[in-house]
């Protein structure tokens, strides 16, 4: 198979258009696909993981979460496999929000262990940037409490991947957490 695959590179496409409106609330605005690229090249080039569908499924982890898509159009275009990994890792956002934060504390260890890859990945990246930014319209306390919350959920995800798990422990070492 050549690499990347064309099945990834639609994948991609697919996540850049679908998110093409949606911005960070990093102070420079960025663009909402940034993130999910993020999440997959962490998962490619830190922890080495070649399983090509949790690589894209780590592209299309906010997909259904925050745009019209849904796991309907995620199966019929990228199969069934795809889709479950994308709905383990997407919350009900029906659900009022400390409902949501809470079930991912409550579900976690419960996931499968390609899908925790993809998690660990998702929180790595949205702490590092809150490492380095206040998103928009956040106070701080609401900063500090993401890191005390994502190292709970971090806590159900263990002895996954180290490295990934390292580099969070870094994190929550440096907030005082650890
Ligand atoms: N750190 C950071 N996060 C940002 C930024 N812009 C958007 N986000 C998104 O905000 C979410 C975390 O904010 P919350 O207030 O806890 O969640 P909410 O968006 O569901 O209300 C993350 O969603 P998520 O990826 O679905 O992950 P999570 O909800 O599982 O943490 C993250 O991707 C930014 O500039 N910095
Ligand atoms: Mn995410």
């Amino acid at each position: 198979m050549p690499h990347p695959s064309k099945k990834f590179m639609e994948c991609l496409q697919y996540a850049a258009h679908k998110h093409r409106d949606q911005r960070r609330k990093d102070p420079q605005e960025s663009p909402y696909v940034n993130h999910v690229i993020n999440v997959s090249t962490i998962l490619a080039v830190e922890a080495g993981i070649e399983d090509e569908n949790v690589l894209m499924a780590a592209l299309l982890h906010d997909v259904v979460e925050d745009t019209d898509a849904s796991f309907a159009d995620v199966e019929e275009l990228f199969g069934g496999d795809i889709c479950s990994l994308v709905r383990e890792v997407t919350d009900d956002k029906t659900l009022e929000k400390q409902q949501r934060k809470r079930l991912q504390i409550a579900n976690a260890a419960k996931t499968s262990s390609r899908a925790k890859l993809i998690k660990l990945a998702d929180k790595l990246d949205n702490l590092r940037d809150l490492q380095i930014n206040t998103p928009r319209g956040w106070t701080e306390e609401r900063r500090v409490q993401y890191f005390v919350w994502a190292k709970q959920v971090v806590d159900q995800l263990r002895a996954t991947n180290s490295i990934l798990e390292e580099e969070l422990d870094k994190i929550f070492k440096e907030q005082g957490l650890l």
